[in-house]
């Protein structure tokens, strides 16, 4: 099971964070790292964005970190380099490129003034891993072990068939039914195992920008 908890006390190194309150509803703001994840289609994007608007109404700095395992230049080489390797050297390449990835994006968490949201985070690929029947392999689940834990993890979830929908609308290619309700269930299981906060995203986004705004000021 992918975990922000694994860790023994003793390898995770914290260092306590200045509480933020919000300057209108008085609420404390505890969180610097807030990770935000989901099935495609769920609503992270247009959740993380509205997360990062409303702390900054607080007057808070806060930074989004989109896709922090990819999407950086190392993961477009990796892809291109990989297609020239063994399937399971082009895996463990990946993994290596988003494993770095994660680690530069937690550093640029550690160091920026504010409250950075993650939208996506490792954990997924475990989840998502898991559901495609690949194995854990050994590197990401010893990363995680050893990052620094996120002070919130909010599941933004919506039932399979409205993912699937949303995803269609926007003229992309979706995972098939039964893939997105293998991993929402996935995500739902591991939300309820470790106390992350759930945000039904199937209604319309300001009722979730509201309730994201909510998980991530309750105490973690
Ligand atoms: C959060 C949210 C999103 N949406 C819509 C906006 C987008 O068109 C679509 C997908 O949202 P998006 O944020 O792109 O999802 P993800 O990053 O998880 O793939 O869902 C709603 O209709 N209601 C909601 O509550």
């Amino acid at each position: 099971m992918p975990s922000f908890h694994a860790a023994p006390s003793s390898e995770v190194t914290t260092t306590p964070q200045p509480e933020h309150t919000d300057a209108r509803s008085g609420v404390p703001l505890r969180h610097r790292t807030i990770v935000l994840l989901g099935i495609d289609g769920a609503g992270k994007t247009t959740a993380a964005t509205a997360l990062v608007a409303g702390i900054r109404d607080t007057g808070i700095r806060a930074q989004l970190l989109r896709n922090p395992a990819g999407r950086r230049w190392m993961s477009r080489v990796a892809a291109r380099f990989g297609t020239a390797l063994p399937p399971t050297w082009a895996n463990r390449l990946e993994s290596v490129v988003r494993c770095v990835n994660v680690f530069v994006a937690h550093t640029r968490a550690s160091v920026f003034p504010g409250t950075t949201v993650m939208d996506r985070h490792l954990a997924c690929q475990l989840v998502l891993r898991s559901v495609r029947g690949l194995p854990r392999g050994r590197l990401l689940p010893w990363i995680m072990d050893r990052l620094p834990q996120p002070d919130a993890v909010i599941l933004i979830d919506v039932p399979a068939e409205v993912a699937h929908a949303r995803i269609l609308a926007r003229g992309e290619d979706s995972e098939t039914m039964s893939y997105l309700v293998s991993a929402r269930e996935a995500y739902l299981e591991i939300a309820a195992a470790k106390g992350w906060h759930v945000v039904d995203s199937s209604g319309i986004p300001e009722n979730v920008a509201v309730d994201t705004l909510r998980a991530a000021s309750h105490n973690a």
